[in-house]
């Protein structure tokens, strides 16, 4: 369902990823991993359209879309829960949600119950401003956010970065079930090794813009893990 292609991306003349080829497909979760600063985000950004690659080539569903923009990728069904979420602190619970919304591929009007079941915490919530959750619960917000437009490729920019542990294991579940119900497919930066065990068909590991391991979970080894993940 997403096959990139020798990838290559540049902040100015600075040469950020090199040669970066991944596929994810339908009901996987793949992770993706790597110490600070070796371009996870920059990777993950180029997917959505917000940085233009110099050369390669990113193939959705089997439609070529390395030089679409990013709200036609989003209409296109790929979901996105950016590093730091990103929810619009003025606004309310509600009013975020339904903002998720305008990426759906057919119009509808309000958010999915199957959404709102997923993260009780919201429902709760509706009419309290983004800004005033708790960073876990805005995470959790972001999350069903991307959810409500129903994406059928999910990107997850390091969701469990500095949330509590409970909301880490809720996010875990609704994972799991996301990936249980078959088709949605996940591709989650992650740097908590726990999490990705947990969670995680395939891998690949980035150091220094280009991808150093790949595998399945049973190839993440403590020798792995030493080389390139530990810092
Ligand atoms: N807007 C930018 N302009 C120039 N360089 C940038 C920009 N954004 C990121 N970089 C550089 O690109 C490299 C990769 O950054 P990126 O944020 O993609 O890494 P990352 O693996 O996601 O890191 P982290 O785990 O800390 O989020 C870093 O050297 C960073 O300093």
């Amino acid at each position: 369902m997403l096959d990139i292609r020798n990838l290559e991306v540049a902040y100015g003349e600075s040469m950020v990823l090199r040669d970066i080829s991944l596929q994810v497909k339908p009901g996987e979760v793949v992770c993706l991993m790597g110490r600070n600063g070796v371009g996870k985000t920059t990777l993950v950004k180029s997917m959505m359209g917000i940085l233009k690659p110099r050369s390669g080539s990113m193939v959705y569903n089997g439609l070529d879309m390395t030089r679409i923009s990013a709200d036609k990728r989003a209409k296109a069904g790929i979901g996105y829960v950016p590093q730091g979420r990103e929810i619009f602190a003025q606004l309310s619970v509600h009013e975020n949600l339904l903002l998720g919304l305008e990426a759906a591929r057919e119009k509808r009007a309000c958010v999915p119950q199957e959404v709102l079941d997923r993260f009780p915490v919201l429902t709760e919530m509706m009419s309290r401003r983004g800004g005033d959750l708790s960073g876990g619960q805005q995470q959790q917000l972001a999350f069903a956010r991307a959810l409500a437009s129903s994406p059928a490729l999910l990107i997850l920019d390091e969701p469990t970065e500095g949330i509590q542990p409970s909301i880490v294991d809720s996010i875990r579940d609704v994972i799991q079930s996301l990936k249980a119900s078959g088709n949605l497919a996940i591709l989650l930066v992650e740097q908590s090794l726990d999490f990705v065990r947990e969670v995680a068909d395939s891998f690949y590991v980035i150091q220094k813009g280009t991808v150093v391991a790949h595998g399945g979970r049973e190839d993440l080894t403590d020798k792995l893990v030493r080389d390139y993940l530990v810092v």
